[in-house]
């Protein structure tokens, strides 16, 4: 009995501190499924003993809420839902009721007040009894109407949340290394709780309906399906469900399940509801739960499996994720080696280190997780350098959770927007090497600087390896860059990314010095500052990112790759467009694209420009005729407007 009652103290004080980082903090420090076991520990040490310490989670609902945000108490009390994993007690909990199943979506829970057919109020589930006041962030969800046609006051329940493809973009942009997200629901309850609701609107929040609470003087005919009826006729979205009897439950569920892949809106679970409004309010409630619904959790397939060992993945943001890899298991389907442990307070809870037997499941079904370790070796080895440009590394500690960093501002995981620019189509023009994969093969370690990805065809064998890619993408990505290999200094230049040096300034920059890279890389402030179009600005940073060694070794390296086409020469006489501006508009035939006409017309002294005005002498168009506001224009000007044929005869 001691024991027990120890037991039972050790649990509480283990998940009230799991619960604040999930509900307060939007963090977790353990598993949903390491929470689920100790909570039914817990239960079951409750229920042989009697007792239920002050605090315990099993007698209250989430968890208070921190004190930026304005509170406000629930009119009524947002519950918790029971739950079962079985779908013969929803069976026989379904009894000969009709009822609905729907999705049990993963975010937060929010309640919406509408009056005179305004949204009044929005206001969080918090610990259950007090919520967080959210109005104006509720005001950028995606999908919530601001005003509807309802004057009297309605009361509706639902649940705000952001897709996995939303997650996974947002998540990746994140700078501040603090606020990077675990999984949807994360995000989605940092988003709604902004004090800044630019924020949230940037954060695609979407709100789905589960529970109408009051909208007096209507007539539903009892039925919680006609609720849902007449509040998407309002224009809102509601939870998807389907009814359902004691008879197709089960294929029901089978049907959510195997759907559940392509539903790009978290769930974890299904909730099953009785229509009959009446019946389910004469079901009453325990302290913690309503009797009209309950949920049914996915009876997660777990594996056990080998730690083989934890990789270390830099990002953009700083941040070295740790990730499980282990000896491939089958789970819901597909072969799985890799599970995220996202951070060293996790891995510290499971004292995981590398052989030790370990458990597996998909997180609602869908995302790779380590439930459990039953080896506990301890966690060893955590990386003093970064994998990826071997800065320092440093712990840092937010909010209760222990992450790794690399300290270097430098870190090639972090550029990653430089690498983008690099491959992009002005610059090295590499179609097929997306910011998603580039970023895999810099965490991977194949990339340090622009020189290596010339050099991928050596990873072969790991990048068709790599998810998503195959034989074929591989070949194809291979082709791309050895077609790059040929390019001309302005886009090599470019390609370097030298800040507030675009195409056309490295343009100017390289045909004034003659294309001659040495001089390029040489130029003092003053002879780029003596350059039309070339402000101090430019020359600063141009001068600047030649004057460092690292730029310039990595240049080196470079070019070793390249094969730069040789500069056009043109003679001072063949300058014949001196002092002339140009505008193109519309396509070209003769030339691959516009920009083949003003290299040519730059490459002979003149300029091009976006508009027709006073100081333009030819408007290029191979459609004098039409009523462009460009033709308009050059007419009411008296500029000549010259077909392609016409500007190739001047040529020569
Ligand atoms: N990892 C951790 O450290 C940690 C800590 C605390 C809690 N948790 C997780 O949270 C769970 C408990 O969460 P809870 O008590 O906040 O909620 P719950 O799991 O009891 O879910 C009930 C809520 O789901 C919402 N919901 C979503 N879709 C719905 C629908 N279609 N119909 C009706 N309701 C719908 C409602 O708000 C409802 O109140 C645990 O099982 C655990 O997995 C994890
Ligand atoms: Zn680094």
């Amino acid at each position: 009995m001691e024991d027990k009652i120890k037991r039972i103290k050790e649990l509480v004080k283990i998940l009230n501190e799991a619960g604040k980082a999930y509900y307060q903090q939007d963090t977790e420090i353990m598993s949903n499924f390491e929470y689920d076991r100790l909570y039914d520990e817990l239960l079951e040490l409750e229920d042989e003993t009697g007792m239920i310490m002050a605090g315990s989670p099993s007698a209250q609902v989430g968890y208070e809420s921190l004190d930026q945000l304005p509170k406000e108490r629930h009119e009524k009390p947002m519950l918790s839902l029971d739950k079962t994993k079985d779908v013969s007690a929803l069976v026989s909990w379904v009894g000969n009721q009709k009822a609905l199943l729907s999705w049990k979506l993963d975010g937060l829970t929010i309640v919406l007040t509408y009056r005179d057919g305004e949204l009044q109020k929005a206001v969080t589930r918090g610990n259950g009894e007090i919520g967080e006041v959210i109005t104006p962030n509720a005001k950028v969800f995606k999908n919530l109407p601001h005003s509807i046609n309802f004057k009297d006051e309605l009361i509706i329940r639902g649940e705000a949340v952001i897709t996995y493809s939303d997650f996974e973009k947002i998540n990746a942009e994140i700078e501040d290394v603090n606020a990077k997200y675990k999984n949807p629901r994360n995000l989605c309850s940092g988003s709604v709780r902004q004090l800044n609701n630019e924020i949230t609107a940037k954060r695609n929040v979407n709100f789905f309906a589960f529970s109408l609470v009051k909208a007096d003087d209507l007539d539903f005919g009892n039925s919680r399906e006609e609720q849902f009826r007449w509040l998407k006729t309002l224009g809102f979205e509601v939870v998807e469900y389907k009814a359902v009897t004691a008879q197709n439950l089960e294929t029901t569920v089978r049907e959510f399940e195997s759907s559940i892949q392509y539903n790009d809106f978290p769930s974890d679970g299904l909730v099953l509801l009785y229509d009959d409004m009446e019946y389910g309010a004469s079901q009453g409630r325990t302290a913690k739960f309503p009797k009209d619904a309950i949920a049914f959790k996915w009876a997660d397939e777990i594996k056990e499996t080998k730690l083989l060992y934890v990789e270390w993945s830099p990002s953009r943001t700083g941040l070295i994720n740790p990730i499980a890899v282990f000896e491939p298991v089958e789970l819901e389907g597909t072969t799985v080696s890799r599970a995220s442990l996202h951070n060293i307070s996790i891995m510290k809870s499971l004292e995981l280190g590398a052989g030790d037997t370990i458990e597996v499941y998909k997180a609602n079904m869908i995302i790779p997780q380590v439930a459990s370790n039953h080896t506990r070796s301890g966690v060893r080895d955590i990386p003093e350098t970064c994998p990826v440009c071997g800065g320092a590394t440093e712990i840092r500690q937010a909010n209760d959770v222990q992450a790794l960093y690399c300290t270097n501002p430098e870190c090639q995981a972090k550029k990653i927007k430089s690498f983008t620019l690099f491959v992009s189509r002005d610059a090295m023009n590499m179609e097929g090497l997306s910011e998603a994969t580039l970023e895999k093969m810099i965490q991977k370690g194949f990339i340090h600087e622009y020189a290596d990805i010339f050099h991928l065809a050596e990873r072969r064998d790991e990048i068709v390896e790599m998810e998503g890619f195959g034989e074929k993408s591989y070949v194809n990505l291979i082709e791309t860059i050895e077609k790059s290999r040929k390019t001309t200094l302005p886009k090599l230049i470019y390609s370097l990314g030298i800040e507030n040096v675009g195409l056309s300034n490295a343009k100017v920059i390289c045909r004034e010095l003659g294309f001659d890279l040495e001089k390029v890389r040489k130029a003092t402030r003053e002879e780029l500052n003596a350059i039309a179009g070339i402000g101090p600005i430019i020359a600063d940073t141009f001068a600047a990112y030649f004057e460092k060694e690292e730029n310039n070794r990595k240049l080196d390296h470079l070019l070793k790759e390249l094969e730069i086409e040789a500069a056009p020469v043109v003679s001072a006489e063949e300058k014949i467009f001196t002092g002339m501006n140009f505008v193109i508009t519309g396509s070209v035939e003769h030339f691959a694209n516009r920009n083949e006409v003003k290299d040519i017309i730059e490459s002979k002294g003149g300029k091009v420009t976006g508009s027709v005005t006073a100081k333009t002498n030819f408007l290029i168009n191979n459609d004098a005729a039409s009523s462009s506001s460009k033709n308009k224009k050059a007419k009411e000007l008296g500029v000549k407007i010259i077909t392609e044929e016409e500007f190739v005869s001047l040529l020569s």
